[in-house]
């Protein structure tokens, strides 16, 4: 049992910190030691561990509408993998895979899954009918400090007839902001989320959700969000949000 605890806390210590701490990830996870950038890091970290084996769901799929599609080629051809040996200055958008809950493909994670529920998943990744739900692909741009999302809202998420629930937008504004913070901030939570609905969004749009590092006090992550039509020229929502770092162990006391 001991041992197993170990095993545990150790695949934790790489599971957790993978896609966030650098100095841990250097430290404790020799073989994703990298000479790379941040959100290389977790993009790799991502693709190798929580991702090996099951799908990337922020690919393109058939039932991306032409403006997703536009959008999602826009963003792809403005991203790409600096050359080998070659200073990535941060000046080009990276596309973010979808993480998906296999802590069994981490160490110690076949243990974790069982203390946890082996059989949760990401909500808003948990629907088989594509389309329905959640259709998002987030890109991120480090020297800018920036995510964007491009998200297709299907026909599940109905508040008000004919536009998005509130929930739903709200949902998404988490997981952009919970995302870009995790990407800054080590594990992290969300403490606060502050919202103000602007106007409906159309069931079946595309919107854009973009978010923004605002500050960095100690454990805490402040950033803002906006979601607009996709030229821009519609403010559907925005939000502020307060993210909390935490350690791991933070999520097994109950
Ligand atoms: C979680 C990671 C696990 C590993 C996962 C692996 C990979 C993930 C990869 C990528 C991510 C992918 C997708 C992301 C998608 C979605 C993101 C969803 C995120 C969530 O859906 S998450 C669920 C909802 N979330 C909760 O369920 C939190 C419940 N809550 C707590 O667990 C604690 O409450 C906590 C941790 C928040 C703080 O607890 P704590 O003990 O660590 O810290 P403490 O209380 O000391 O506060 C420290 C400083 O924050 C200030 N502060 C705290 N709370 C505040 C508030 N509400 N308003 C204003 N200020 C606040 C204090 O005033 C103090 O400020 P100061 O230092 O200045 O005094």
């Amino acid at each position: 049992m001991a041992r197993n605890v170990g095993r545990i806390f150790s695949g934790f210590r790489c599971s957790g910190s993978l896609p966030f701490g650098k100095t841990q990830l250097k430290t404790r996870c020799p073989r994703l030691l990298l000479r790379t950038t941040p959100e290389r890091t977790v993009v790799q970290a991502l693709s190798s561990i929580f991702s090996h084996k099951s799908r990337d769901f922020s690919l393109p799929n058939s039932s991306w509408g032409e403006e997703m599609m536009r959008l999602y080629n826009h963003y792809s051809s403005q991203s790409g993998e600096a050359a080998e040996g070659q200073e990535d200055q941060g000046e080009q958008w990276t596309r973010l895979p979808s993480y998906n809950r296999s802590l069994k493909y981490a160490t110690g994670g076949v243990y974790l899954s069982k203390i946890i529920q082996s059989k949760a998943r990401l909500f808003t990744r948990n629907i088989r009918d594509t389309g329905a739900a959640f259709e998002y692909v987030l890109f991120f741009r480090r020297d800018k400090q920036r995510c964007v999302c491009i998200f297709q809202a299907g026909h599940l998420l109905e508040g008000p007839p004919g536009h998005v629930h509130g929930g739903a937008i709200a949902t998404m504004i988490d997981t952009v902001t919970g995302t870009h913070a995790s990407l800054l901030s080590a594990p992290v939570m969300t403490a606060n989320l502050n919202i103000n609905y602007r106007s409906p969004i159309p069931l079946g749009s595309t919107v854009l959700v973009e978010s923004t590092m605002d500050k960095e006090e100690g454990k805490k992550t402040f950033l803002s969000c906006r979601v607009t039509s996709t030229d821009g020229s519609k403010l559907h929502t925005e939000a502020a949000a307060l993210f909390v770092s935490i350690n791991v162990s933070h999520l097994l006391r109950g």
